[in-house]
C-alpha cells in the first residue's frame, strides 16, 4: 500500500490513500503503522476517502469532495484534527486531487474550508470554539485549572503559572471524566507576550505531542478569555515551531506549514 508521511509544526501523520474505501483499518493496524520503532511512526493516520463513499460523512459531499478520516495513533478515530486538515489539504494538492486555492475538507466534526498559501503555508477555517465553563487536570501531583473548549473534538486549556517546559507530561494528566465522558485533550499555557503563548499537549490518544491545531485554537481562546478579548491573532509557540491563531466574531483560523516529508510502500 502507498503511503505518504507529513507533518505540521511536528504533529506527524502517516497519509494512506485509500480513495474507494476497501481498506480495513483495524485500530490494531493504526497502532502499528504509528509505532516509532516497529513501524513508519506518526501521531496519527489521515486516511483519504472520497465523502461519498464515507457513510459516516456522506451528507457533506455537496461541500467536500475528500474525507480525512483521522485516527490517533491509538487507532481511535477522533472528530478533527487541525494540523491533520492542512497536511491533508497539502497532500490533495501535490497529488493532484484537489486544486491550489481554497476547498473544503470533510470531517467527523464538519466541513472545514482549508487555503494554500504560495509560502507553503496551510490556513483552515476551524469553526466556532465552544465554551462550557471549568475543569481541572493534575500533572504530575499539580492540579490546574483551566478553560472547556469544544472544537468539534474536547480540550482542557490550562492558563498556569509554572513553565510548561518543566512539566512532565510523560503520564496520562487526571481529567474529570463526568465533563469528558470521551476523553480530551489537554493543553497547559503560559502566555509570554501580547498575543503570544507558549503551550504543551497531552492528546487523548496519542499522548504528548510536538504541536496540536485544535489544542492550539483552544489555547488562544483561553488566553483570550484571561485578557478579557474574543479577537485578534495570536502566536502559538509549540515544540515543533509556531502556529498562528486568529479569533474574530464568527469563526477561527489556524495557520502554519504543512510538509510532505517522505513517501513510499507500506507493507502490512
Ligand atoms: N493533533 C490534532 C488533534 C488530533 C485529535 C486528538 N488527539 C483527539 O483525539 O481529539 C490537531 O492538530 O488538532
Amino acid at each position: 500500500m502507498r503511503f505518504v508521511k507529513g507533518h505540521g509544526t511536528e504533529n506527524d501523520f502517516v497519509i494512506l490513500p485509500d480513495p474507494d474505501g476497501e481498506l480495513e483499518l483495524p485500530a490494531a493496524l493504526v497502532a502499528r503503522v504509528c509505532d516509532r520503532r516497529a513501524g513508519i511512526g506518526a501521531d496519527g493516520v489521515l486516511r483519504v476517502m472520497r465523502t461519498k463513499l464515507s457513510p459516516e460523512v456522506a451528507d457533506q459531499a455537496g461541500e467536500a469532495e475528500w474525507f480525512m478520516d483521522y485516527r490517533n495513533s491509538d487507532g481511535g478515530a477522533a472528530e478533527m484534527c487541525g494540523n491533520g486538515v492542512r497536511v491533508f489539504a497539502r497532500y490533495l494538492v501535490d497529488a493532484g486531487l484537489a486544486g491550489a486555492g481554497e476547498f473544503g475538507v470533510a470531517t467527523r466534526g464538519g466541513v472545514r474550508r482549508v487555503r494554500l498559501a504560495e509560502t507553503g503555508d496551510v490556513t483552515v477555517d476551524m469553526g466556532t470554539p465552544r465554551l462550557l465553563g471549568r475543569s481541572r487536570t493534575t500533572v504530575a501531583g499539580q492540579e490546574y485549572e483551566g478553560l472547556r473548549v469544544d472544537m468539534g473534538n474536547p480540550h482542557l486549556a490550562c492558563a498556569i503559572g509554572d513553565p510548561v517546559a518543566q512539566l512532565d507530561l510523560s503520564h496520562q494528566p487526571a481529567f474529570d471524566p463526568e465533563a469528558f465522558p470521551s476523553g480530551v485533550n489537554i493543553e497547559l499555557l503560559n502566555p509570554v507576550g501580547p498575543r503570544r503563548i507558549v503551550m504543551r499537549v497531552f492528546e487523548r490518544g496519542s499522548g504528548e505531542t510536538r504541536s496540536c491545531g485544535t489544542g492550539a485554537v483552544a489555547s488562544a481562546v483561553a488566553a483570550a478569555h484571561l485578557a478579557g478579548e474574543t479577537t485578534g491573532t495570536w502566536a502559538v509557540e509549540v515544540l515543533g515551531g509556531t502556529v498562528t491563531v486568529t479569533l474574530d466574531e464568527r469563526t477561527s483560523y489556524l495557520a502554519g506549514p504543512a510538509v510532505l516529508v517522505a513517501s513510499g510502500d507500506l507493507s502490512l
